[in-house]
């Protein structure tokens, strides 16, 4: 099996610069690998680091020690401390994470903010038109909703655009949070399905 994602030795704490200086040490020394195709749940009690950890991964925090090497473009690379545009090729091409919002962007429309992770690989507009289509009937986001800006939008519907923009390219490693979380049954029946078939086409 091919290793697709390497964590040795992790290590994060934050200080809170403007309250003492109190420190939090949210991960510590943390080691595990993940083949293609394999998922790995991270469960924890609240407040246990899980969203720091996949937060860490993407490039988003400074871990204080440690490596996460993923494989990209047939090489495993080091992460930590790479250049910002290498960790913005990876995200384009490699690792894709669903946050557990949205991130809201004012003014570009639904179909838009999940279309774009394909315009980013090249898709043309009306590829990325029709997958984007495809993958919001099927998360059940209403047509009448697609040309508006989601940042009105529900709880559950803003969570399920996000969703959508996630699985709109095939990531060989994909990093999400809590992405059943706000959702109903059916929803995350759904969710489920696309993470089934996302893992049977060998993302990890
Ligand atoms: N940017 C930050 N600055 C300071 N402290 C932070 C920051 N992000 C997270 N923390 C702290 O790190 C700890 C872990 O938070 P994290 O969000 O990773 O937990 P979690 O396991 O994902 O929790 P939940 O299941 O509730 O989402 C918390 O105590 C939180 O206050």
């Amino acid at each position: 099996m091919n290793t697709v994602l390497e964590v040795n030795n992790l290590s994060k704490t934050f200080t809170l610069h403007q309250q003492q200086g109190v420190q939090l040490h949210v991960l510590d020394d943390i080691s595990f690998s993940v083949n293609a195709g394999e998922c790995v749940v991270l469960h924890g009690q609240s407040g246990a680091g899980k969203s720091t950890l996949l937060r860490t991964l993407y490039g988003n925090y400074l871990p204080g020690a440690g490596s996460i090497r993923v494989l990209h473009r047939d090489s495993m690379t080091e992460l930590v401390g790479t250049a910002p545009r290498q960790i913005m090729q990876v995200r384009r091409e490699t690792m894709g994470y669903v946050s557990q919002f949205l991130r809201v962007i004012p003014r570009v429309n639904c179909l838009d903010v999940v279309s774009e992770p394909a315009l980013l690989r090249g898709w043309s507009a009306e590829q990325a038109r029709a997958r984007a289509a495809d993958l919001l009937t099927r998360l059940n986001i209403p047509q009448r909703l697609w040309s508006l800006a989601p940042n009105t939008f529900s709880g559950g519907e803003q969570q399920r655009v996000n969703i959508a923009r996630g699985f709109m390219v095939n990531w060989p490693l994909m990093l999400l949070d809590e992405p059943t979380a706000s959702l109903d049954e059916a929803n995350r029946q759904v969710v489920l399905q696309m993470i089934g078939e996302a893992r049977a086409a060998g993302a990890a």
